[in-house]
């Protein structure tokens, strides 16, 4: 795109109507200039409303039937909201799993990808949604990141969570544990060490330094604790050397994430989601976001869930969600300067 042609607005998807998604979208919108461009919300005006109520704040909430109608500037604190399907009822459950709430969440995520795939938005922000209320509405995606790349159509994607501390990105995601490691095949590291190495020259790193955490203790202690670190996941990261990547590993998974952390590596892949997750999140929610590798459109999230245990408190902290637009905001930019 043109540097002299404005970007289209960036959505964000409400999440989960019952979880902390509208309470954070309503206070998020008042942490903003004035003088800013509103907030597009792809959700349901009856929720925010409802949040904002239960808050005592009172953003402008307006209802818009397409992105064009967003005015430019000058609105920073009122939210826009394209409203999909029907509203939902003012006293639905708030902090339950609702399969009419998990229906909501996914037809607002369905809404922002025909709208990024046809170029009406310029990135997706999303709220979190609740897998256990998105199942019950009979979706079978896991979560996020596999709806977007199924309907964008790729199977070349994956999961970075970052903060300003670390970056991690995920060799299998929304997988039991056993299958996790079953994942685990030569194919599925080369993707992740590619994408980790992809991620980070999207930031601007020019000579990514990529580490690859092992699967078992020790990265296998020379076959004392398992093969597949020296059987699977060595060679892959040799293939990837070959390719140019600057990988190394397997290293032991405990202390990959300590040695990343003060700057020996810019990323680490890891085998499974709670051992790229955990050190993430133990370093606070509030920094955090998750970045969708690979789709064709752009894509950030917050870090956390819809946190059922606050919902409807005033407790949340939107300090994730700011991240993630600021970061979408940071790579729509970068996008018009290629
Ligand atoms: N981006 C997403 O859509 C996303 C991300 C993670 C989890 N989830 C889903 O959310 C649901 C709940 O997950 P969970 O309970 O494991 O994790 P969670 O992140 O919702 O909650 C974990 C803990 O962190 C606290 N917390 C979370 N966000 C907070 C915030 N913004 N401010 C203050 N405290 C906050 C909660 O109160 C809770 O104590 C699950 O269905 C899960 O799959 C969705
Ligand atoms: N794995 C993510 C996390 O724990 O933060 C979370 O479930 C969100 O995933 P999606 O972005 O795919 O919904």
């Amino acid at each position: 795109m043109s540097a002299l042609q404005p970007a289209p607005p960036i959505a964000i998807t409400m999440g989960d109507p019952a979880g902390i998604g509208p309470e954070i979208i309503v206070r998020l919108a008042l942490t903003r200039a004035p003088e800013q461009a509103p907030l597009l919300i792809i959700g349901d005006a009856t929720i925010l409303r409802r949040a904002a109520t239960h808050m005592a704040l009172r953003p402008a909430i307006e209802t818009i039937a397409h992105p064009s109608e967003l005015p430019d500037s000058g609105q920073g604190q009122a939210l826009y909201v394209l409203q999909t399907g029907e509203a939902l009822p003012v006293d639905l459950p708030i902090g339950r799993v609702d399969a009419r709430a998990g229906a909501a969440a996914y037809a607002y995520v369905s809404r922002a990808i025909d709208l990024a795939l046809s170029g009406e938005i310029a990135a997706i922000v999303t709220a979190p949604i609740n897998k256990a209320a998105l199942a019950l509405a009979g979706v079978v995606y896991p979560g996020h990141t596999e709806i977007l790349a199924d309907r964008a159509g790729t199977k070349d994607f994956g999961m970075m969570l970052a903060n300003r501390e670390l970056r991690v990105m995920l060799v299998s995601i929304h997988l039991s544990l056993r299958n996790a490691i079953a994942a685990v095949n030569q194919e599925s590291e080369l993707r992740a060490i590619r994408l980790a190495a992809r991620a980070c020259r999207d930031l601007g790193i020019q000579a990514p330094r990529v580490a690859v955490a092992g699967l078992n203790p020790h990265a296998g202690e020379g076959g004392l604790f398992g093969d597949e670190d020296a059987a699977i996941i060595a060679p892959a990261i040799e293939r990837a050397r070959a390719e140019g990547i600057d990988a190394c590993g397997p290293l032991p998974g405990d202390t990959v994430f300590m040695n990343a952390r003060r700057g020996d590596f810019d990323i680490v892949v890891a085998q499974y989601h709670d051992q790229g997750l955990i050190p993430i999140k133990y370093l606070g929610l509030d920094e955090g976001i998750n970045i969708t590798v690979g789709l064709p459109f752009i894509r950030t999230s917050v870090d956390h869930g819809t946190a059922f245990d606050i919902a409807g408190q005033g407790r949340a902290d939107p300090a994730s969600l700011a991240e993630a637009l600021a970061c979408a905001e940071a790579m729509v930019r970068a996008a018009q300067h290629d």
